[in-house]
């Protein structure tokens, strides 16, 4: 990932997008831009004579082809990261660490690039990607691992040999014995900005986001240092694996008898603690899925509000891959509804009818509706995002998202929700959902909606999820990582009358 976007607020360059600081070296950091690793300087294999030859560590490799995958290919982590350990048959413990080293360097990368430019003469956009990518891997064994600091610099200058070039293990050695002069407790007072002085800089650099999104997060849970602290923490966090057992198609007894625990709030969830989902019965069958808790909450709370009249017509305005469909179909099915799954691309689309069982799913424009309007009792509008919500299950996601993108995704979201509005009688409930706390996302578009049309009431979306605490004020409930160990996903429902 040699240009992580990050929305123009890069403090230098385009490799890395968190906090950063004018740098003209550190007073007191050891290296410092001046007296770091030279170019082809510190040591190199042996003393004297030929060093002894890399070895290939097939864990380390795979967590390294995965970065560079994501740089050069635009990769998803999360769906090349299986591929990729079922191709080098790496399972068990080899698995288990190459998945950690390559999601946790992904992750951290802000923070590292910020060690390797106080250890190196050279910026770390400056340097060659691929010889980038495995000093990143070095740093995060070094400072986030249990790996011995010997087996760190050692695997990481093997793999540099072997993949880079020989010059450039040098180089890497050089960086990684600095960094390895102090802990990450020890380097983040050096390299991060003054919280005083630069405070989003400080969050930025410290829990390794881009500025833009460290600014967003702070807006989205008003204004409070400690708690943006928090929430950015939780987004390094791995996330739970949920499950969800869908009613009337498995039980959460299944569930719970397959070793899974149940749940904190959702009547139909359960956390799988180990092992692989994929190897449940009820999962395999499609009866049960993963699927976050909050996704089924507020999927869960359209079904409670009471609605006058019939109830019987539901969509899904922007169902696939299918995840809300599957639990809606599964609840209309029990009180005698259907669901309408519309989805705008054909292979989503299909993914919907393999979560769902009766709904009718069709690829369609939810702005251009394909439906007479005022037909449906309940609706539900999960609209397309920037995922900020979501950070914690794609370790890359943090450095793609674009704030330039928030405009055009903004025009979207108030299209879909006043197609929505249509699309619901009076006296049914729509539901706005997106997997994201931004402002500009959430109440500014249902803010919109709400002041264009004297038809539509803001529901308190908290009544209808009494198991959750700490949704916020408001009449719209918003999910936290740090809060609720869920994604951060954002809930407003809307009667019209
Ligand atoms: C946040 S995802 C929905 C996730 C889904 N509800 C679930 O729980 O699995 C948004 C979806 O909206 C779809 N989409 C985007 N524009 C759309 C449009 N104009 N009409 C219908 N669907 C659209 C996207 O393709 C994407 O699948």
């Amino acid at each position: 990932m040699s240009n992580r976007g990050n929305g123009g607020d890069a403090p230098r360059g385009g490799g890395r997008g968190s906090g950063g600081r004018s740098r003209g070296g550190q007073p007191g950091a050891p290296g410092g831009r001046g007296g770091g690793a030279g170019r082809g300087g510190g040591a190199g294999g042996g003393r004297g004579g030929r060093p002894p030859k890399p070895v290939r560590d097939e864990a380390r490799n795979a967590a390294y082809d995965l970065l560079r995958a994501v740089d050069e290919r635009d990769a998803y982590a999360n769906l090349l990261m299986p591929a990729l350990l079922r191709e080098r048959r790496l399972s068990g413990r080899d698995a288990g660490l190459a998945t950690e080293l390559a999601y946790g360097t992904l992750r951290g990368l802000g923070t590292y690039d910020e060690v390797i430019a106080a250890c190196s003469d050279r910026a770390p956009e400056d340097l060659d990607p691929p010889l980038l990518d495995a000093i990143r891997l070095g740093v995060h064994q070094l400072l986030k691992t249990r790996v011995p600091p010997h087996a760190a610099v050692g695997t990481t200058v093997d793999l540099v040999r072997l993949r880079v070039g020989t010059g450039a293990s040098k180089y890497a050695n050089a960086v990684l014995r600095k960094v390895a002069g102090r802990s990450l407790e020890q380097w983040l007072p050096i390299v991060a900005p003054d919280r005083g002085e630069d405070p989003v800089g400080h969050l930025a650099v410290t829990h390794s986001h881009p500025r833009w999104i460290v600014t967003a997060m702070r807006d989205a849970v008003g204004g409070d240092f400690d708690e943006t602290a928090a929430l950015l923490a939780a987004d390094n966090e791995r996330p739970r694996v949920t499950l969800v057992a869908r009613p009337g198609r498995a039980s959460l007894d299944e569930l719970l008898a397959s070793g899974a625990q149940r749940a904190e709030y959702s009547p139909y969830g359960a956390y799988l603690t180990e092992g692989d989902p994929g190897s449940i019965g009820a999962v395999a069958e499609g009866r049960a899925a993963v699927q976050d808790e909050a996704s089924q909450l507020v999927a869960l709370a359209l079904t409670r509000v009471p609605v006058a009249g019939g109830d019987t017509r539901w969509l899904d305005l922007c169902a696939g891959p299918g995840g809300k469909a599957g639990l809606l179909d599964a609840i209309a099915v029990q009180g005698g509804a259907n669901l309408l799954a519309a989805e705008l691309q054909y292979h989503r689309a299909r993914l919907v009818r393999q979560t769902t069982r009766e709904a009718a799913v069709i690829t369609a424009d939810g702005t251009a509706p394909a439906w007479r309007p005022g037909v449906f009792d309940r609706v539900m509008v999960d609209a397309p995002c920037t995922g900020l919500g979501a950070l914690r299950r794609r370790p890359e996601a943090r450095w793609r998202r674009d704030p330039r993108s928030l405009p055009d995704l903004g025009r979207l979201q108030r299209e879909l929700l006043a197609s929505a509005l249509e699309a619901v009688r009076p006296g049914g409930v729509v539901a706005y959902v997106t997997c994201s706390p931004h402002l500009a996302e959430t109440v500014a578009v249902v803010g919109d909606a709400l002041r264009g049309r004297d038809d539509v009431e803001a529901l308190d979306a908290r009544a209808y999820l009494p198991e959750v605490a700490d949704l916020g004020e408001g009449p719209h409930a918003q999910f936290w990582p740090h809060r609720h160990g869920t994604d951060g996903m954002f809930l407003a429902l809307l009667r019209r009358r």
